[in-house]
């Protein structure tokens, strides 16, 4: 055991000594006063004394042993220094006489260089002491020494003009100490080198061995910083590249910007040198900031990326009136401007070729009856233009709707009978033969003659065209009588919807991410599952797991808290099954939501290549494939969710996949809106059979019509022998005969947006109305589209579930209302935001889809687009038949009244309290009919109007109640 501890304290002393002196020191001490402890406990003094003198003696041998290195390292540092600032001062020639031989030796020896030689030796001998011992250390020394012989012979090199191989190292000592140069060691260099490389071999050479030998002796890389500096010039330029190419990006914005800014502003097409005058006035300020205003007269209108920029001129005289128009913000414009622009170059080829303008005009004006609603102008040309003769003109003038008002540039004013807001400018032009017409807004430059519109008929064909010839033979204003024809079915142009970006995220690290952790998660929890497969939605991500051998599905589902928990989504929807494949699908929202705009939706080829004219479509599935389905094929359509959960949106997705892909003649639609706000925007659309009916009571009617349609139709089938609306209008194509035009029934799509509202106003009637059009309108290609925001029973009712097959919900708050929509859970789950679960009849379980999502400006567009170049087409039948129906649909009339009204007004006059719960319970009746009676008792002025959740005010007492009924 003694043995052991003397070993261990050996040790550890030798194991201090190696660390540090300190330590050393203070074990030293510890075994030296253990030791004398020791000593003390055996009781021998003598010894003691003796053996305490002797390990004193032994201490102080090693501490001085300790202490001579040290000092000798400190010693030699003092001694080198003192040296090498001897040498130094020497350099500097302030050590006299012996300083002035040092000098001479070392300018000798290493030149110029001598002056460094003091340092250098100092440093020399620094590291080698630090690094005593170390033969590499030597080693770097001695080629640091070689660097200073070559950098020596660079300085003999540099100094010398001429190379004297007659010179020996003796004469470049002595020539160093006295002139530049690299002294005797610069000498022998040169004297090695020069002969055999010349100068610049020589320099090669140094300069090479030079730089090998510093890199050798400070073990730095000297390209290092070169190729730092290399790629820091290389970032700079790439930066400076990127930063011009944010500018050309952020000039080509701008320009775009402004060029979207650009509107109409007035065409001139002025003659009068005296006006063009003052226009060259104006021109500046007109043409401030646009792109190389064009001089002279173009060829054609001149058509740039998305901009016309057109400009016409008249008699030689430049008048430099420029048109420009956003293509993509005006399309209507843009199209119009193009086309009218073409028509003056013909217009004005037409001039040339027959110098007589007024002809040139009316042949120009029967040339476009698309224009629609057009006016015959009448009018006198002032004194000036025609030589003292007045003059009577009729024109074509087209429907626009920015001008204000018309003058021409001789001064005339051009009075508007109908709507002065329904002159083109541009065609005006023709009216004046050959003078022009300038738009300026509420401004007249004074008048010589007066131009009066009338409204007339389009020009078709030569026929119109002859009879105006005729009467401007008579010069007499003669209105147009001809029933216009309907102008034909215009489709909105793409660009009126937004376009979504392609660019497309790349998440692969984040998806590996999240299945790892999914994977993890449930293991953790002791369920084995395998990440398959993984499908990126617009919204959502689905990773498809696969359970290991004796995994329960059902443990999976009861982790769902955990899934949420650990993957710290918001919200986690499980499939389990996934339908038809043997995985469990976890759908997880993704962090960013990317909308799916109708535009792309619709130019997708399922859309495109779609053979009804009733395709929907629909959004985005969760693998990212484009969802189209077919309304007739549905072919009722229940849509519901909670309030800002995308059914509005969700409605004019539908509406536009109609407008954009079916003719009004082929497609009506009858829109119910309650809320009054959502569809009313639609009004004026050629497709709608009547105005969009906002008054729930007349929406009753509504149905009742289209019930009374549907049997209609169904008589026309039966009379023609056909099942269907297909078979029926195929009949009478085949059955029409020549020169007769088969007029085909169209389909008919009933919209109703806020369901709830009906029901609560004709709960009855709106209830059997729906269910039998719901269960017989589909082969007389009539469907509903029903959206409501309340998915309770009362609204949704057994019966209407039954017969709406198809159904989407959106988000609703709980799982008893998604319950109420899709008979099944997961509703609750969704994100909102046209997030839905899409049921149609036909599919075993809903799909996800991220809806498609319209804007309210692009609706507005398209709509503005269709009114302005179609008709509304209302059928006056309908119309009037909902008129008459408003008063009568049973629900309001005093004669109608339930038998339980008198009873129930005693009883809440009684009660004091008026709730229709309370009259279900009393008179044992359903909801629908309880409500009924109290809207007539409120209508009788028993009860007062509803009050959100507060009960009814009861009005009267029971006196003025039985006086009431008396
Ligand atoms: N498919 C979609 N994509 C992206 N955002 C959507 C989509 N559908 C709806 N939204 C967003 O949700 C908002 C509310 O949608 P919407 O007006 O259709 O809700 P709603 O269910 O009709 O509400 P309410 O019943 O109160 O009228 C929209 O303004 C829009 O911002």
């Amino acid at each position: 055991m003694e043995v052991f501890l003397i070993y261990a304290v050996h040790r550890r002393r030798r194991l201090g000594r190696k660390r540090s002196g300190g330590n050393i020191v203070a074990s030293t001490k510890r075994k030296t006063t253990s030791g004398s402890r020791s000593g003390s406990r055996k009781g021998a003094p003598a010894k003691k004394t003796a053996s305490g003198a002797k390990k004193r003696s032994a201490s102080r041998n090693t501490k001085e042993e300790r202490m001579e290195p040290a000092i000798k390292k400190e010693l030699v540092i003092l001694v080198s220094l003192a040296i090498a600032v001897l040498l130094f001062c020497s350099n500097l020639h302030w050590c006299g006489s012996m300083g002035e031989a040092l000098y001479r030796i070392m300018r000798g020896l290493f030149g110029i260089l001598a002056y460094i030689v003091p340092v250098y030796l100092f440093l020399c001998v620094c590291f080698l002491l630090s690094n005593k011992g170390s033969g590499r250390a030597v080693l770097r020394t001695i080629v640091s020494f070689l660097v200073l012989v070559v950098i020596c012979g660079i300085t003999s090199l540099l100094a010398m003009k001429e190379f004297d191989s007659a010179m020996t190292l003796g004469d470049y000592y002595t020539q160093a100490a006295e002139t530049f140069g690299g002294g005797l060691f610069g000498g022998l260099c040169c004297k090695l080198l020069y002969p055999g490389l010349g100068m610049v071999g020589s320099y090669v050479i140094l300069i090479l061995l030079a730089a090998a030998g510093l890199v050798f002796t400070t073990e730095k890389s000297i390209l290092n910083p070169i190729q730092k500096s290399g790629r820091k010039v290389y970032d700079t330029a790439r930066e400076d590249m990127a930063r011009r190419h944010e500018i050309h990006a952020a000039k080509a914005e701008e320009r775009k910007r402004y060029r979207a800014e650009q509107k109409i502003r007035g065409v001139s097409l002025d003659t009068s040198v005296g006006d063009s005058e003052k226009k060259e006035e104006k021109r500046p300020e007109k043409r401030n900031g646009r792109p190389n205003p064009k001089e002279g007269r173009p060829e054609t209108a001149d058509v740039f990326t998305g901009h016309i920029q057109g400009m016409v001129e008249q008699d030689g005289t430049d008048t430099e009136e420029a048109v420009y128009i956003d293509e993509e913000a005006e399309p209507l414009k843009a199209s119009r401007v193009k086309r009218t622009l073409t028509e003056l170059e013909a217009l004005d080829r037409e001039e040339t070729e027959e110098g007589n303008p007024l002809s040139v005009d009316y042949e120009s004006a029967r040339r476009q009856p698309e224009f629609g609603r057009q006016f015959v102008m009448t009018g006198t040309l002032g004194q000036a233009e025609t030589g003292g003769q007045e003059e009577t003109e009729e024109v074509q003038v087209p429907f626009e709707e920015d001008v204000k008002q018309i003058v021409t540039a001789n001064g005339k004013i051009i009075e508007v009978e109908n709507d002065p807001t329904e002159v083109d400018p541009l065609t005006a032009k023709r009216a004046s033969s050959g003078t022009s017409i300038f738009r300026e807004e509420g401004s007249a430059r004074g008048s010589s003659g007066s131009v009066r519109f009338t409204e007339g008929q389009p020009a078709a064909g030569g026929k119109q065209g002859g009879s105006e010839e005729q009467d401007r033979a008579a010069g007499a204003v003669q209105p147009a009588v001809k029933k216009k024809p309907p102008r034909p079915y215009a489709k909105p142009p793409m660009n009126l919807l937004k376009q979504g970006s392609k660019k497309m995220k790349n998440r692969d690290a984040e998806l590996r991410e999240t299945a790892v952790k999914l994977q993890r998660t449930l293991q953790n929890f002791g369920v084995g599952v395998t990440v398959t497969n993984i499908s990126c939605g617009p919204s959502v991500t689905r990773y498809e797991l696969t359970p290991e051998q004796g995994v329960k599905v059902s443990r999976i589902v009861s982790l769902t808290d955990d899934i949420k928990l650990n993957l710290a989504a918001a919200d986690v929807r499980i499939e389990a099954p996934i339908p038809g494949k043997s995985a469990v699908g976890i759908e997880v929202p993704n962090q960013e939501n990317m909308t799916v705009f109708l535009r792309d939706v619709i130019e997708s080829e399922e859309f495109k290549k779609h053979p009804s004219r009733l395709a929907f479509a629909v959004g985005r599935d969760i693998g990212g494939q484009t969802v189209v389905t077919d309304l007739a094929r549905m072919p009722h359509l229940l849509i519901a969710g909670a309030t800002g959960s995308g059914k509005s949106v969700c409605i004019n997705t539908l509406i536009m996949s109609i407008l954009y892909k079916a003719d009004p003649a082929e497609v009506k639609l009858i829109m119910v809106d309650p809320k009054v706000v959502e569809l009313s925007v639609y009004n004026g659309i050629p497709h709608l059979m009547i105005p969009v009916v906002t008054d729930p009571k007349k929406a009753a009617g509504a149905l009742n019509w289209a019930v009374a349609e549907m049997t209609d139709r169904y008589k026309k089938f039966a009379e023609l022998n056909v099942r269907d609306l297909k078979g029926y209008n195929e009949r009478i194509k085949e059955d029409a005969g020549e020169g007769e035009e088969a007029v085909p029934l169209p389909q008919l799509v009933i919209i109703v947006d806020e369901l709830s509202d009906l029901m609560m106003v004709a709960p009855g009637e709106v209830e059997d109305a729906i269910c039998r059009l719901a269960q017989m309108a589909r082969a007389a290609g009539i469907h509903l589209v029903l959206a409501t925001q309340r998915p309770s029973v009362n609204v949704i009712t057994g019966l209407i579930k039954a017969n709406v097959p198809s159904r989407i919900a959106f988000s609703v708050s709980s799982g008893v209302d998604s319950r109420t929509i899709i008979d099944m859970n997961g509703a609750e789950k969704l994100l909102g935001k046209g997030d839905m679960l899409f049921y149609p009849s036909g599919y075993q379980k809903p799909v996800r889809v991220q809806g498609a999502f319209v804007s309210d400006e692009e609706v507005s567009k398209v709509v503005k687009y269709l009114t302005d170049h179609t008709d509304a087409d209302y059928s006056q039948e309908v119309e009037s038949r909902l008129s008459t129906s408003s008063g009568t649909d049973g629900t309001g009339g005093t004669d109608e009244r339930d038998v339980y009204f008198a009873d129930a007004g005693r009883f809440i006059i009684e009660k004091e309290k008026a709730s229709i719960g309370m009259l279900q319970r009393a008179f044992k009746v359903g909801f629908n009919r309880a409500a009924r009676i109290m809207d007539q008792l409120a209508e009788a002025g028993v009860v007062g109007e509803e009050e959100g959740t507060k009960p009814r005010k009861v009005l009267m007492t029971m006196e003025e109640f039985q006086d009431y009924l008396d």
